[in-house]
């Protein structure tokens, strides 16, 4: 078998093409995590806390002889958590909301290793252009709102209204290069 470097503890396929920007080899493992926000829970803490269990399931999973990275994307407006639509009605009313102001994107990495776990938070500024109903239900009828964070992907269709962003795009897209390959390094 080929000698592996590291391990995805993720079912998301974006993530294992940003991973393998890196270089790195890995085979990717599910792990089981439950996605509850704790009572009065901060956006910040939630998202770490996410991205350590993905890790320390993925690592419970494995061997535990290669570091094993999980990750959490949320989308944050006035320090509400915004994470994956329930249904089309639930997408277009957060749309409706992102339409024409900035949000964050926190994106959290945690890579468990046979030492602990290390993690990282990143956060980006997007501003939305002004989107109308009508634009709002068309985006919602090509499906792509309805597994991301903060409805929207903007590495497709929904890049068109995003006007601007200050961070890192990768981290946005659900894993940030520069602070993965800084979290991995050190374990590989
Ligand atoms: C804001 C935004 C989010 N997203 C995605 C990134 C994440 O995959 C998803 C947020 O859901 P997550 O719960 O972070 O991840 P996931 O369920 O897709 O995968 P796993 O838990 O197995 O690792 O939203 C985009 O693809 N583009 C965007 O612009």
């Amino acid at each position: 078998m080929e000698k592996l470097d590291c391990i995805l503890a993720s079912t998301s396929p974006r993530r294992r093409e940003l991973l393998a920007h890196l270089g790195y080899r890995f085979d990717a493992v599910a792990p089981q995590v439950d996605e509850t926000p704790l009572a009065a829970e901060l956006a910040a803490d939630y998202v770490c806390r996410l991205a350590i269990a993905k890790a320390e399931a993925g690592h419970g999973l494995t061997d535990g002889k290669r570091p094993v990275l999980g990750s959490d994307t949320i989308v944050v407006l006035d320090g509400q958590i915004l994470g994956k639509p329930k249904d089309a009605e639930d997408a277009k009313a957060t749309l409706a909301r992102l339409s024409g102001r900035s949000h964050q994107v926190m994106t959290a990495i945690a890579c468990a290793h046979d030492k602990g776990t290390s993690h990282k938070l990143v956060v980006t500024d997007v501003t939305f252009c002004d989107m109308s109903p009508a634009q709002i239900q068309q985006y919602v009828a090509s499906q792509e709102p309805m597994d991301k964070a903060g409805s929207y992907g903007i590495q497709g269709l929904g890049g068109a209204f995003i006007r601007r962003i200050d961070g890192s795009y990768s981290a946005v897209v659900g894993l940030p290069l520069v602070e993965t390959r800084e979290l991995l390094e050190p374990h590989i």
